[in-house]
């Protein structure tokens, strides 16, 4: 069964977001306890401050007994110390949370940025990481500050006088519910003001670098349309923003300093029940110097890292699909609709600059899953242009693509196809790490050495002590980088391989070779911008380039009714092997060696020549004049 049908969708979100977050802090449960302890004192600080206040005033100052109060103020003030000493550790405790969390969003975005090959998005992501890391620390401390610091309030409130609760209680109640209720919807108008500057800044920098070809073109009204449509959707962004922070400020209102008022209103009937009043300054004390301030971080921390992480940590950590097995999230891109086809392009247009002539122009076509395209086209007509355009790396001008049923460019197409250019791409490191970068997962050694296999990197790997030995980039050929990134892009979970010339330093051999592996792999579409007519002949389809007049067909219909494929066939049938090399030795019936450099056709690897040995009817292929095989 293809990879792409088995997989299922993860419920995507907030929600995914908070099932890993949990999970997370599962796995970190000695820090958290460690916190936790920690975070006691905090409780018996805020608890000691408004207790020994009461206890002063009513056991030492309103007696005339000074001694006492000023032994009651010194306990608060140990209580301060003790609780300080509290705090350092807790600043220790948050550090080692956070850390690893750091770690992990790092070693995924690195992953993610190799594999798009995004030297810039990479960039971006481990700044968003930093930021990660010093919300989540904001979150973690002013989360665990209110929670421990509105306890040891209550049981102080308590412990002084029961009435006091009812009166602090029912409004610090409703303060936090209406901020938790607030939170999701202030996330989202976050998230929706982040976006809509990201845009407007996307929009001025491509406008900024492009202002005299913008002036040239005359496209000076439409250009402040389009950035003015953005500043207004910026605008209406930041202005929802602010409507959802008015509860946030009642949050603070009503829980924080609501009671202070409350507390002075029925201070009379709290005293004619009983309530001393050094229990009611201790109580001012409890929701002035504890309970207001704590809830002000609480709502101005969450609000602000609160929903900043939840926006940094959907980018670095977006949903994905579950585990087939149900033990872990599923590395491999998004379902694929059955039936949609491998790749659609409709209406395509593209050019490099708005005065200059496009590149592709108006061009339509369909590729069904599963099969193989062959590009080709006279030099510099748009071949490696297509290629980007398909891959999301250029915007279209005019004209749709989509690849397996997702728009491009577009983050879920993106998983779908696996770029190869030209030259490859290889880095010092294991045979394993560089063949296993596009992988999310761990690739098994077994699967390692069966795409080796396939694909002919097997001698070289062998060579080199297996998949854990040392590639020096260096010491490699061409063709050898190219084996290495072939064998990468088939160890992919793409389902669609672009490959830019990316056989070129290969012998044909081991071209097919390489060819039929990726023909071979499950639901693989293959593009290949070819460079021999061999490669043409094996393709399902071959679209012809050349500007508005593209041929798209097989090779018997091209040859048929492209003359321009005719060409591109008799000239590549003609080129001469190698430099500086006779195209064809031959060794004539009676053992004379000859020459034959002229009159040669073929299809690149069955040569047919009619040289000057006269009817001398032979085939073989050779490379800078060395048989390597012959028929
Ligand atoms: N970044 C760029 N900016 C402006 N023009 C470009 C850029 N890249 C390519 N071009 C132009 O676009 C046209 C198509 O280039 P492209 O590389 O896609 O052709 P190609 O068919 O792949 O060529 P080749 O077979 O020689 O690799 C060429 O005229 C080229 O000069």
């Amino acid at each position: 069964m293809p990879r792409h049908e088995r997989a299922r969708r993860q419920p995507a979100g907030s929600d995914g977001l908070r099932a890993r977050g949990l999970r997370f802090l599962g796995q970190q449960r000695r820090v958290v306890a460690r916190l936790v302890l920690w975070s006691v004192l905090e409780t018996a600080q805020t608890f000691l401050m408004g207790y020994a206040l009461a206890r002063a005033l009513d056991e030492g100052f309103l007696r005339g007994r000074t001694g006492v109060g000023l032994g009651w103020l010194g306990v608060a003030a140990l209580a301060v110390a003790v609780g300080a000493y509290g705090t350092g550790r807790v600043y220790r405790a948050v550090a080692a949370l956070v850390e690893p969390l750091r770690d992990r969003l790092v070693e995924r975005v690195v992953a993610r940025g190799v594999r798009q090959a995004e030297g810039g998005a990479l960039s971006a992501l481990t700044q968003q990481v930093e930021i990660a890391r010093d919300t989540f620390a904001g979150v973690v401390m002013v989360s665990r500050s209110f929670v421990f610091t509105a306890a040891g309030a209550l049981i102080g409130l308590a412990s002084l006088a029961p009435p006091l609760l009812l009166v602090v209680v029912p409004p610090l109640v409703v303060g936090v519910g209406l901020f938790a209720a607030s939170m999701r919807p202030l996330a989202h108008r976050q998230e929706a003001f982040l976006v809509a500057d990201e845009r407007l800044a996307d929009r001025f920098g491509d406008v900024c670098t492009g202002l005299r070809d913008v002036t040239a073109g005359g496209a000076e009204e439409q250009v402040a349309a389009d950035v003015g449509e953005r500043v207004e959707a910026e605008l209406r962004a930041a202005r929802s923003l602010a409507r959802w922070g008015i509860p946030r400020v009642a949050s603070i209102a009503v829980g924080g300093q609501l009671p202070i008022v409350l507390l002075l209103l029925t201070a009379p009937w709290l005293l004619r029940s009983g309530v001393t009043p050094g229990a009611l300054v201790g109580a001012l004390a409890y929701v002035t110097q504890s309970l207001l301030p704590a809830l002000q971080n609480l709502v101005h921390g969450m609000g602000t890292s609160g929903s900043r992480l939840a926006v940094v940590l959907r980018r670095l950590v977006p949903a994905g699909p579950a585990a087939v097995d149900g033990t872990g999230p599923d590395p491999r891109p998004d379902h694929t609709p059955e039936r949609a086809p491998a790749l659609t392009v409709s209406g395509l247009t593209f050019a490099y600059g708005p005065t200059c002539a496009p590149v592709v122009e108006g061009l339509t076509l369909s590729l069904p899953q599963g099969t193989r395209l062959a590009v080709v086209g006279p030099s510099g007509i748009g071949k490696s242009t297509l290629v980007s355009l398909t891959a999301g790396l250029l915007d279209p001008r005019h004209g749709t693509i989509s690849l397996c049923g997702h728009p491009v460019p577009g983050d879920t197409a993106h998983a779908h196809r696996v770029v190869i250019p030209q030259e490859a791409y290889v880095f010092s490191g294991t045979f394993a790490e560089n063949l296993g970068c596009l992988r999310p997962d761990p690739v098994p050694e077994s699967e390692l050495l069966a795409a080796a296999e396939a694909v002919g990197l097997a001698p070289l790997l062998a060579r080199h002590g297996g998949p854990g030995g040392r590639v020096d980039p260096a010491a490699l050929s061409a063709g050898e980088r190219q084996l290495i990134a072939l064998t990468r892009a088939w160890l992919s979970y793409a389902c669609v391989a672009l490959l830019d010339e990316a056989t070129c330093h290969l012998d044909p051999e081991a071209e097919e070779r390489a060819e039929r592996a990726f023909a071979s792999r499950a639901g693989t579409t293959l593009v290949v911008v070819a460079h021999r007519i061999a490669s043409a002949r094996r393709a399902d389809r071959v679209l012809v380039m050349d500007g508005r007049q593209c041929a798209y067909g097989t090779h018997d219909e091209l040859l048929e009714r492209s003359s321009l494929y005719r060409d591109l066939v008799g000239s590549w049938s003609a080129a001469p092997s190698g430099p500086s090399q006779p195209a064809l030795a031959l060794r004539d019936t009676d053992g004379v060696d000859a020459v034959a450099g002229a009159g040669l056709a073929g299809d690149g690897r069955h040569v047919v020549a009619h040289g000057s040995v006269g009817e001398v009817q032979a085939a073989g292929y050779l490379r800078d004049g060395r048989p390597l095989r012959g028929e």
